[in-house]
């Protein structure tokens, strides 16, 4: 999609169950173009649920979900508009950088950019052939995140997006969410540590 083209998403008196247990409840928030929300709230607040629920790997509980674009009659399924980093990495160890990339392309559809330039937003150009298995925690951890740069997609769900970067990681990370933000795009961070970027919406999960 043209990712310049306007779109949001909103959460409106949403809540989601685990086992029995309502993890949380009432929630409402919306994010438009060119807007990130951190979520925030202790250990088990609830942070990844809400991520993994939009993302669709959880039943949706009650309330309500959309999601719009505004130059379209008819919006495609949030699923296709949305890219998720979770706490693993999702890397394939056998395989290179440049494979695990390919793959990605080939599931998330072609955007922008190669596998090199991708790897290049994260200063890892020098990886890209070279196992993911190799790799230390934070240079996996980078190859992730290079893939929301190839994705194209405009809402990007990030659960704990600093977990083992070194600080100049998270400077080329934020560099790149600002970036995102720029062109349009949407960003939900699940984070202990604030991101550090400026107008972020704050969607606070309390304790259980
Ligand atoms: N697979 C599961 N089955 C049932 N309940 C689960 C499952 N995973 C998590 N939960 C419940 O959901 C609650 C919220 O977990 P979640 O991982 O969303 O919290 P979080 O806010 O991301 O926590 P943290 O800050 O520790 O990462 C947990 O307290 C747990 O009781």
């Amino acid at each position: 999609m043209d990712i310049t083209q306007r779109c949001h998403l909103l959460i409106e008196d949403f809540s989601v169950t685990r086992g029995e247990r309502v993890v949380f409840g009432g929630l409402s928030f919306r994010l438009g173009s060119g807007e990130i929300a951190e979520v925030t709230g202790p250990n088990g607040a609830g942070k990844s649920t809400l991520l993994r629920a939009i993302a669709g790997f959880l039943p949706l509980g009650s309330g309500r979900m959309s999601w719009a674009e505004s130059e379209a009659t008819d919006s495609a399924p949030l699923v296709e508009r949305l890219h998720y980093v979770g706490h693993l990495d999702g890397l394939k160890s056998a395989l290179t950088a440049r494979e695990n990339l390919e793959i990605g392309l080939g599931i998330l559809g072609r955007g922008r950019l190669s596998p090199l330039e991708a790897l290049d937003h994260l200063e890892l150009a020098h990886v890209l052939d070279l196992p993911v298995g190799f790799l230390s925690a934070g240079q996996r951890r980078r190859v992730a995140l290079a893939r929301l740069v190839i994705s194209g997609r405009p809402l990007w769900l990030l659960d704990e997006p600093l977990t083992a970067l070194d600080r100049h990681a998270r400077a080329l990370l934020r560099a790149i969410v600002a970036d995102h933000l720029r062109s349009g795009g949407l960003v939900l961070a699940a984070t202990h540590e604030p991101l550090g970027l400026p107008e972020t919406i704050q969607v606070r999960l309390g304790a259980r």
